[in-house]
């Protein structure tokens, strides 16, 4: 069983991404954070978007969801919500439909091979998510890629420190697990980066500061707060969107 890390969504465009992995996608600010935190709210169902456009027309096509999420961190007009984690904590959403589009964490998953196993995971929910891949890879003899979805094409910091943090915790879970250099590097930057150093350096925690969103940023680096395993479940024939279910 192997642990392989993508530092970056293009990175999978370089290899043959086996479709056999299971891959964790992180954007710990904020989008897969925010993902947890809608399966904790009740969420019966989340679609994912590529793009603002993508969403717009989905929303079209089956009224009655939601639109959620941003463009440069800001809520799109037309939007019923944003991008924001600790907005979503407070909001009972019990039965409903939403969909999420963001300028980063959604594409990554639409990154990863069409008919691979893909997991949203962050701090939040770092327990539960290695956890759950960890029983999947065993039971089903197959390997553990995380892919983070970096910055608009750029690495990004908290990502890289987020998959060193799960990288860790599955290696600690399981010793027999076979880390890539990739994943060596990612818990040596974690542990280079601990919480609050991570917030001067991870630009994506400076644009929250900045936008005013220290509370999305103190939620985001909670650890291990969910039990929540976002599952992409089927891409949706209609709209093309990537349905999400709580595993
Ligand atoms: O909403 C967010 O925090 C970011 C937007 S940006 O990259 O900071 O402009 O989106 P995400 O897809 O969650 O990285």
């Amino acid at each position: 069983m192997q642990l392989n890390i993508f530092f970056n969504p293009a990175e999978l465009t370089l290899v043959e991404a086996p479709a056999r992995d299971i891959y964790i996608v992180i954007d710990a600010m904020r989008a897969t954070t925010t993902l947890t935190v809608m399966c904790d709210a009740g969420a019966k169902q989340i679609l994912i978007a590529q793009t603002i456009e993508q969403a717009l027309s989905a929303a079209q096509s089956i009224p009655g969801r939601l639109l959620c999420g941003e463009s440069h961190t800001q809520t799109p007009p037309g939007f019923d919500y944003g991008n924001s984690p600790a907005l979503f904590a407070n909001l009972d959403l019990m039965g409903r439909d939403l969909i999420l589009t963001t300028s980063n964490g959604t594409r990554a998953f639409f990154a990863c091979p069409e008919h691979s196993t893909r997991l949203a995971g962050c701090f939040y929910n770092a327990e539960a998510v290695t956890a759950y891949a960890l029983r999947i890879a065993r039971e089903q003899q197959r390997n553990i890629s995380i892919v983070c979805a970096a910055e608009y094409g750029y690495f990004a910091l908290e990502d890289a420190t987020c998959a060193g943090y799960l990288a860790l915790t599955m290696q600690q879970r399981s010793p027999e697990l076979q880390l890539h250099d990739n994943a060596h590097a990612a818990i040596t930057l974690y542990e280079a980066y601990p919480f609050p150093k991570l917030i001067e350096y991870a630009q994506s925690a400076r644009d929250l500061i900045a936008i005013g969103q220290q509370r999305d940023l103190d939620f985001c680096l909670q650890k291990d707060g969910s039990d929540s395993v976002p599952t992409v479940i089927k891409r949706e024939q209609e709209t093309g969107l990537l349905l999400l279910q709580r595993a």
